[in-house]
């Protein structure tokens, strides 16, 4: 299977420091992937990085069946590219209803030309109950985000995300303030979701990434320390070295 994203021998320094470090690896068109490692090992550097927030001062980063540099392009074009981010901490509009955040995050991925003259078709609004019933929330569409437990606004982020349907998902600490049900839901949600899209998932908890059960990169000092099923990688001695058995 050929890659959707390769990341070829980037490196980025901050004041002399070298957070990412000829990094190389790559992510196919329906995979989902788990990128873990220790604090500082470079997760977030490498999307914001993907996601052109931050230019690399060395390397490639190439995307799609061209193998299109995503190094040329500002951080709108990427996303309109297709790459989309979740952040860890939800950022729904809390006064707004579930529906209409998705109706916005549908508004959103027209063109600016678009947007002026966009009116709620039939068309969108069966796109919204689409949305809400790929996230688990068709039954709270009326809801103002803000009454949605944390996971349910993580769900509604997604959906909103989903707005764009992207072919790459970058999503950071997923699992981080849900319940075991919300995990639960979650893990069945990127299983899903991976099936049709390439989603990468930046996860400390252990016990997520093995639900998760997919291709885990560890990451270290900015470079790949390890790659392989989770059995593989927490055998590794160096990942039990510098992670896991701290
Ligand atoms: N804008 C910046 N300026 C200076 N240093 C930075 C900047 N961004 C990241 N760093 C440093 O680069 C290193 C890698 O940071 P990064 O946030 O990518 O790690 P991480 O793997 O996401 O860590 P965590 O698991 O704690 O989120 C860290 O030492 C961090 O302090």
């Amino acid at each position: 299977m050929s890659a959707l994203l390769e990341v070829s021998g980037i490196s980025k320094s901050f004041d002399g420091f070298k957070a990412i470090n000829n990094l190389s690896f790559s992510i196919n068109a329906a995979e989902l992937r788990a990128v873990i490692g220790p604090n500082g090992a470079g997760k977030t550097t490498f999307m914001d990085i993907v996601t052109g927030k931050t230019r690399p001062d060395t390397g490639e980063v190439l995307w799609g069946a061209t193998s299109k540099s995503l190094l040329k392009l500002s951080e709108a074009q990427i996303a309109r590219e297709g790459i989309g981010r979740k952040f860890q901490r939800p950022t729904v509009f809390e006064d707004q209803s579930v529906a209409d955040n998705l109706v916005m995050a549908l508004k959103a991925d027209r063109s600016p030309f678009a947007v002026l003259g966009w009116r709620p078709t039939a068309a969108s609004r069966d796109r919204v109950s689409e949305l809400a019933t790929e996230v688990g929330l068709a039954n709270q569409l009326s809801r103002p985000a803000g009454e949605l437990s944390h996971g349910q606004k993580q769900w509604l982020e997604i959906g909103m995300l989903l707005a764009s349907d992207p072919r790459l998902l970058l999503v950071d600490e997923p699992a981080a303030g849900m319940t075991l049900a919300e995990r639960e839901q979650t893990t069945t949600l990127l299983c899903r979701l991976a099936e049709t899209r390439a989603v990468v998932v930046v996860e400390h908890d252990m016990d997520f990434v093995r639900r998760l059960n997919c291709k885990v990169t560890v990451l270290h000092q900015g470079s790949v320390l390890a790659e392989g099923s989770l059995d593989h990688v927490t055998r590794n001695p160096d990942v039990i070295d510098v992670y896991l058995g701290r």
